[in-house]
């Protein structure tokens, strides 16, 4: 006979209550203990193994001066994670993930590494300011990639970053024209434009969201305004909520291939633990819509899914509180008088 949701969240909802703490005691670490059990539907649920995807590609839009860094910088720093020195394989050592590097569309040749995937929809989006981004061929073939790689291996908690020099403006334009919102509102200083480039970021992005009406479904948004990167990480997300992984949503450009991923894969958010409120301005309001409250709020505005790798110790924690903490009467110690 199968348990119905209702008798799994009562049966949960006691086996939290029961552990040995005043209730309510752990705050939050309760409620993501009751999603993960909800995810694994189990009350011993694990969230021992952890990897990190990160997909790198590059823009067109870069080249209109939408960035403060130049466009080679996406490969150069694929070349820093290749060889161990980046932020995101400092916080994947020190929390022990495995991590692992997509080239979903680098500009240029192609970068010959064995570590590296090559997952090439192209060498870089078209410049959305005139034009659509992608065909809509190539965004059916990278959220396919990005499915099949979200979906494989069998790590409990799945964390997705990206490298991209121009992805901020187009994660604005795409979650701007998913909520039907002026994309000016959602428009931040990326990798740390002066005022002036902000203004100037501001004015391309109206630009390019005045070719298409005012709200597009998710396909039509990524296929007008996406980077390969953030569609393939959109299709993994995807992909490994399908498996039953818990999906760790790193910062803004993340959260907006969620809300993409949300669109289009039906109840894959029941998997998805928003990790940080990023620095970079749209990202508060994109979390307002999608009603999600973030575990941290650390200043941070990197990327690379540093963010939820120090997210998933937290994870971790709520799994490991469920699964092996003892009860009242496991322990003899007295509930409340
Ligand atoms: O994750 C975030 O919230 C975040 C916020 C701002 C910038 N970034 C990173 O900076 C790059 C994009 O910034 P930009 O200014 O080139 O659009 C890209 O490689 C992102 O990983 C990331
Ligand atoms: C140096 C650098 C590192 C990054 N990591 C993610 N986005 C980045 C952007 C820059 C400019």
């Amino acid at each position: 006979m199968s348990i119905t949701s209702q008798d799994f969240d009562a049966t949960l909802k006691r086996a939290i209550d029961s552990k040995t703490k005043p209730l309510g005691a752990l705050g939050r670490i309760e409620s993501l203990a009751a999603q993960i059990a909800r995810i694994q539907h189990s009350l011993s649920p694990s969230a021992e193994t952890c990897q990190l995807i990160i997909f790198a590609a590059d823009h067109g839009m870069a080249a209109a001066g939408v960035s403060a860094y130049p466009q080679d910088v996406t490969r150069q720093m694929v070349l820093n994670f290749l060889s161990g020195g980046a932020a995101a394989n400092v916080f994947a050592r020190s929390t022990g993930a495995d991590i692992h590097v997509v080239d979903s569309g680098i500009a240029g040749e192609a970068i010959d590494d064995k570590d590296l995937i090559l997952r090439r929809i192209g060498a870089g989006t078209a410049n959305a300011i005139e034009t659509a981004a992608m065909t809509d061929e190539q965004l059916a073939e990278a959220l396919e990639a990005g499915k099949a790689l979200g979906g494989a291996g069998n790590h409990d908690v799945a964390c997705f970053g990206e490298m991209g020099i121009g992805n901020t403006s187009s994660a604005s334009l795409v979650a701007a024209k998913i909520l039907g919102v002026a994309v000016a509102d959602l428009t931040g200083r990326g990798t740390g434009l002066d005022d002036d480039g902000l203004t100037r970021k501001q004015e391309l992005l109206t630009r390019a969201a005045g070719r298409t009406a005012s709200k597009l479904d998710a396909r039509t948004a990524l296929t007008e305004y996406g980077g390969f990167e953030i569609a393939m990480m959109a299709g993994a997300m995807g992909g490994a909520a399908d498996a039953g992984k818990i999906v760790i949503v790193d910062g803004f450009i993340a959260t907006v291939a969620a809300l993409a991923a949300r669109d289009m894969f039906a109840e894959c958010d029941a998997n998805f633990v928003y990790a940080h409120r990023s620095a970079e301005s749209g990202h508060a309001r994109v979390l307002e819509a999608l009603n999600a409250e973030p575990l941290l709020d650390m200043g941070m505005r990197l990327g690379e899914g540093t963010g939820a790798l120090l997210a998933w110790p937290l994870v971790k924690a709520a799994a490991a509180m469920l699964r092996d903490m003892a009860s009242f009467d496991s322990a003899g110690v007295s509930g409340p008088a």
